[in-house]
């Protein structure tokens, strides 16, 4: 079994919790309130930009210069990627760039990223993958079961395009590579006597995962 199978079958509960979460299936049939949809995205704004610090601290934290190299490309990825990306999906949501910047930072969004940036700067970069690969892995699965959920009501879905910029070849390669990145971190780093600590904070970031959609739901209602 590859590390990564360890880490999610040490977390059944929490991985179904968060990769099955209603939110999810709401962006898959539609059915998911536009404020709950809203909220969620404005959060997501800040969250990314932390996102980027974690990638950051791999830089600082990576052992060789393929690491970094790696870091670095995961780096820009977001910041020249994901958040144009998520910008433009903003505006047509009607949400502006200073609308974004200028949102309070939720809780749960807060305690999921200092989780990250806590678990990296105490640990090594083995350890800030781990905490990272819900986020990076997490979506490109979820995004691979909505888009293969084909409900009848697909080309009208709102939520599609959200659901296709992560089920989408450039998406699911930056995952691919991040996971293959953390299964040679584990070969390298991985010990049976640290593997307890690792599964640790799989499982602490899954859940923190599940509350960042919960929190988004939650405005839903
Ligand atoms: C909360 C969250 N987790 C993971 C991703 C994927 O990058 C994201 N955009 N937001």
């Amino acid at each position: 079994m590859s590390f990564f199978e360890r880490l999610k079958t040490s977390a059944p509960a929490e991985w179904r919790a968060y990769t099955e979460h209603p939110f999810t299936n709401g962006l898959a049939d539609g059915s998911l309130p536009e404020t709950a949809f809203r909220h969620y995205l404005v959060q997501d704004y800040l969250f990314l930009i932390e996102f980027a610090r974690a990638y950051a601290l791999a830089v600082y934290k990576s052992p060789s210069l393929a690491d970094m190299r790696e870091a670095a490309t995961g780096l820009s990825a977001i910041l020249d990627v994901e958040m144009n990306l998520h910008v433009k999906l903003c505006g047509e949501w009607g949400l502006s760039a200073s609308d974004l910047e200028q949102a309070p930072p939720a809780a749960e969004m807060l305690a999921y990223t200092r989780y990250v940036l806590d678990a990296g700067m105490r640990g090594d970069l083995l350890a800030l993958k781990v905490a990272l690969a819900p986020c990076v892995i997490g979506y490109a699965e979820i995004a691979t079961r909505l888009a293969s959920l084909r409900h009848a009501d697909a080309a009208t879905n709102a939520y599609r395009v959200w659901i296709d910029e992560y089920a989408g070849a450039p998406y699911q390669e930056v995952a691919a590579n991040a996971r293959a990145h953390m299964e040679q971190l584990a070969d390298r780093y991985a010990t049976p006597a640290r593997e307890a600590e690792l599964i640790t904070i799989f499982k602490e970031a899954t859940r923190l995962e599940a509350d960042f959609w919960e929190m988004a739901w939650r405005a839903g209602k």
